[in-house]
């Protein structure tokens, strides 16, 4: 490990050595258009502990030349270090960098404990050689438009010694900046910040840029460009999301753990940084602050029907921000703003967070306007405009954004309510097991389906001593026609198949039980990531288990459901346990994360598959929702009942 990655010295001499050739102050994305020569780009690479070093690459550098040329100014060999771009490891060929893109330098991907100090250009000297502005947009969108007024009037207070006012809510690091009437103008989020991240100013460290954050399928560092996805997908401003920016930002007002500037704020030297810039919004409260009753239906279905395209595991009452229009002459009216999108469009599906599902708006039908947005919403079209806007956005999110807007856009057509839809993705605990969501569940059968090939008959299938969700061997005919099972399995919902277990696993008889605590000791010995699958234990109260015993198929072992999704707890176990401590005084990230489950993956289909995938999960989809209908119907008329039992 190189002492010099460590210490901020070298990072002064590394942004000495890829001082930019092209000075002059922020004009927007101005001096790149056109004054730049042909070939050249200009990037960012941030090492994992969060130094952001500016560098110049030419029409002939290749990820080669450019650790070189960062080993002379980190003493990182070349063969210890490696260099990301989102999903892409950059081997040799950079023809994928764009211009502005940040890269990710880490130490030959080994993920580390990481409470080492970041390093950061601290030096007068330095500042003046890094001649990039003090604020600068990376990317180009034509979106980013709005913000470069912000921008401009941020850098004027900065230049006028106005200083940001550090936010002390929430987890992260965060900032407002003003302009030079004082006024909060954005609030920034440097993404070395972040929650778990190396810098975070509020104690929450413990991990490396790249590893899994606050959230297992969110990395550490990744916040922030999810923020601007949230904002580019938020077409005509429907759900009113603030526009937000990745900026590359220089202030002495950030954090950097390496005890330079911590305590000392009069000491604090200028840091540049990766960060979401989001516009100031000013606001009278937060939804938890105010009666959810006044909020608008039209706002609650927007920001809802953003929250399901994106997967937001984070729409908690405190990231929707309110706004009386009384001023506007619109007497006890409100407008919601929604903000923090960080922890939306995950790697992989898991429990998402909808502050509104159980408010009484999200109950009534959607309006012919969101209806008609829903449908012109083209999820192919998203992740082209994604991937060209932010290149660094990895496949598996794209993923999930593509299976929420199909999922979203076949649901409305059903004539599902926003409240169903969040209902269907959201997982339920029972017995202090998680369950995985209607929506995990028609994926994990999709799944069956497509690596099984084709539909078979269910007496192939028990045959095959394969997996099944909950058949029922009563019910089942020998006449049974293939589209039938999934029909059957479609008529329960997740708890009717039966409670899952930690593992993923649905519950086996006793004797089962037994002869799998026995595996599970075996296995607790064997290596991790070991291929035998291990199934977990039942937690259903006896009658219940009796009777989901009495339903079972036979053929429950050899599920490679299950041994995925133990495989999956196993790594998550090792991992939690490799990220062993951080400094003193600090709390670690280990001991903050509650391990999240993994029922179904996307991100490791093939192209071919993906696709199939997908075919599949439409397919499923109706009956999916008519149940999900019935289900609904069934709640009204027991509310009706008890209503009218009323004296
Ligand atoms: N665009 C905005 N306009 C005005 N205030 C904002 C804006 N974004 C965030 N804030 C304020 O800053 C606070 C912290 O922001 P935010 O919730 O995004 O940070 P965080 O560290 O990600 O928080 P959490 O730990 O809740 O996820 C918010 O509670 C809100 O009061």
């Amino acid at each position: 490990m190189s002492r010099k990655l460590d210490s901020p010295v070298q990072t002064q001499m590394a942004v000495a050595i890829f001082k930019s050739p092209l000075g002059g102050e922020y004009h927007g994305n101005r001096r790149m258009e056109g004054k730049q020569p042909a070939g050249r780009r200009r990037v960012f690479v941030q090492t994992e502990t969060g130094c952001v070093l500016g560098m110049e690459l030419d029409r002939g550098d290749n990820a080669h030349t450019v650790k070189r040329r960062l080993q002379i100014a980190l003493e990182v060999p070349t063969e210890e270090s490696c260099l990301t771009f989102g999903d892409m490891v950059l081997n040799n060929d950079l023809s994928a960098v764009r211009n502005d893109s940040p890269l990710l330098l880490t130490r030959n991907c080994l993920h580390r404990s990481s409470s080492t100090p970041c390093l950061s250009p601290t030096s007068k000297e330095v500042q003046q050689r890094d001649q990039s502005g003090l604020v600068e947009i990376l990317g180009q969108s034509n979106s980013f438009s709005k913000m470069k007024k912000l921008v401009k009037d941020t850098v004027k207070a900065i230049k006028m010694g106005v200083d940001p006012i550090p936010v002390h809510s929430g987890l992260g690091g965060a900032y407002y900046f003003r302009n030079s009437r004082g006024e909060s103008v954005a609030i920034v989020k440097p993404t070395d910040e972040e929650p778990f991240a190396p810098n975070n100013p509020k104690g929450f460290v413990g991990k490396a840029l790249g590893q899994p954050g606050l959230k297992r399928s969110v990395r550490v560092g990744e916040t922030g460009f999810r923020e601007v996805a949230a904002y580019l997908l938020d077409y005509d401003h429907f759900a009113n999301v603030p526009p937000t920016a990745l900026v590359k930002i220089t202030h002495s007002i950030f954090n950097i753990s390496d005890g330079v500037n911590c305590n000392k704020p009069h000491k604090k030297k200028p840091v540049s940084k990766i960060a979401s810039f989001q516009q100031f919004i000013p606001h009278d409260f937060d939804a938890s602050d105010h009666g959810t009753s006044s909020f608008p239906v039209s706002a609650v279905h927007r920001i809802g029907i953003l929250d399901i395209r994106i997967f937001n595991t984070d729409r908690h009452a405190g990231n929707l921000l309110v706004r009386k229009l009384d001023g506007v002459g619109r007497f006890r009216q409100v407008e919601l703003i929604p903000i923090d999108h960080g922890l939306c469009l995950p790697e992989t599906l898991e429990d998402p967070y909808f502050e509104w599902i159980h408010w009484p708006q999200a109950s009534i039908p959607f309006l012919d306007d969101e209806l008609e947005y829903i449908q012109k919403l083209n999820p192919g079209r998203d992740c082209d405009m994604l991937r060209r806007e932010l290149p660094m956005i990895r496949e598996a999110c794209l993923r999930v954004l593509v299976l929420c807007t199909i999922f979203l856009k076949e649901a409305a057509a059903a004539g599902l309510c926003l409240a169903e839809i969040g209902e269907m993705m959201s997982r339920e605990f029972r017995a202090g097991e998680e369950e995985p969501s209607e929506l995990e569940v028609v994926c994990m059968e999709a799944r069956r389906l497509i690596t099984e090939g084709e539909v078979r008959s269910p007496l192939s299938d028990l045959e095959d001593e394969e997996f099944q969700f909950d058949i029922d061997c009563e019910e089942i005919k020998y006449d049974f026609i293939p589209k039938t099972i999934t029909e059957d399995y479609m008529a329960r919902t997740p708890s009717q198949f039966g409670t899952v277990t930690a593992n993923g696993c649905f519950p086996l008889s006793k004797l089962e039980e037994s002869i799998e605590e026995e595996e599970e000791e075996e296995e607790e010995k064997a290596s991790i990531g070991n291929d035998v699958g291990k199934v977990g234990l039942a937690v259903l109260p006896i009658p219940e288990r009796l009777t989901t015993m009495s339903k079972l198929s036979t053929s429950l072992k050899n599920s490679t459901l299950c041994d995925k999704k133990q495989k999956s707890q196993k790594l998550a176990k090792a991992e939690n346990g490799y990220f062993a401590n951080t400094s003193s005084g600090h709390r670690s990230a280990n001991e903050q994360l509650p391990p999240s489950m993994t029922f179904v993956k996307l991100a490791d289909m093939s192209e071919q598959e993906w696709t199939l995938f997908l075919d599949k999960f439409q397919e499923l989809l109706y009956p999916a929702f008519s149940k999900r209908k019935s289900v609904t119907l069934g709640q009204r008329q027991i509310q009706r009942l008890g209503t009218s039992c009323q004296f």
